[in-house]
């Protein structure tokens, strides 16, 4: 198994406030990852360094066994594409516009037939082609968080690094992306996700991990549930239960000191 992304010794601090601390973690290459923890606890600032979007980090970064420093704005493209926590729309640009918006970097901006098919592809996929012609700024939340999944999927990066990518969404919908994604990562996607609801990230993803106190912690096995580090993140209980010969684990809600 390649890694997609290998961190090694990362430390990163906002003034004098240490955020990372010599951390080291690796993404399996064409894996669904989820990278769970606690709010403020420093995930979307480690995806931002791996985004390229904050620098002043020390350590090392590795994107398909080439450290990050050496790779170009141009290289970056085909290699990552990153979905934000928020998103500000200051152009009111329809669906189908901002789709096409993903492909900027590989046909500029003349749009080609084969990026409208692949747009009209993408919409029908992710069930959003009835919202073709509407301006993103009069989208729902949810609609809008879904739009901009497909202008990712328009950019065809090799990793999709995705903060938060359930925000937004209803209970349907987000069984409906977690399907997606975990089929993604079967199709030559390398699919690594913060989220914050672990019911849900154990149902659907490959392999978890688990940010606190600026490390990344794994179990022995990445693929496998780790209830007492989960504990130990949250301060708080989980159960396991089980339905149709399925595990479901959810918080208890019970504060452990
Ligand atoms: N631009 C910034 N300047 C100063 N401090 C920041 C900045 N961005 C984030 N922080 C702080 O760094 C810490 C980590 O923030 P980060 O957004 O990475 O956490 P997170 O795990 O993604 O949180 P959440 O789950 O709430 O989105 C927090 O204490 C936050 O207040």
């Amino acid at each position: 198994m390649k890694n997609a992304i290998e961190i090694n010794n990362l430390e990163f601090s906002y003034s004098d406030k240490p955020v990372l601390k010599k951390l080291n973690v690796s993404f399996i290459e064409n894996k669904f990852s989820v990278l769970l923890g606690i709010n403020g606890g420093g995930k979307s600032t480690l995806f931002k360094i791996i985004a390229g979007l904050l620098k002043g980090y020390r350590g090392e970064i590795k994107i398909f066994n080439k450290n990050m420093e050496t790779i170009s704005f141009k290289e970056r493209a085909p290699l990552i594409g990153f979905l934000p926590q928020f998103h500000q729309f200051v152009f009111s640009f329809t669906v189908n516009e901002v789709l096409l918006t993903g492909r900027t970097a590989f046909s500029g901006f003349s749009v080609k037939d084969s990026d409208q098919e692949m747009a009209e592809e993408i919409m029908k996929d992710l069930s959003i082609y009835h919202l073709k012609d509407k301006p993103i700024n009069q989208l729902s939340g949810g609609e809008q968080q879904i739009t901009m999944i497909g202008r990712l999927l328009m950019q065809n990066p090799k990793i999709l690094l995705l903060d938060e990518p359930t925000n937004h969404l209803d209970v349907y919908y987000q069984h409906h992306l977690m399907e997606k994604l975990k089929k993604y990562s079967t199709q030559g996607f390398t699919v690594v996700s913060i989220m914050h609801n672990p019911t849900l990230a154990f149902q659907y993803a490959d392999h978890y991990y688990y940010l606190h106190d600026g490390h990344v912690h794994t179990a022995e096995d990445p693929s496998v549930p780790d209830l007492n580090l989960l504990e130990a993140v949250y301060n708080m209980s989980f159960v396991v239960i089980n339905k149709n010969e399925k595990d479901f684990i959810l918080p208890f809600g019970e504060k452990l000191d």
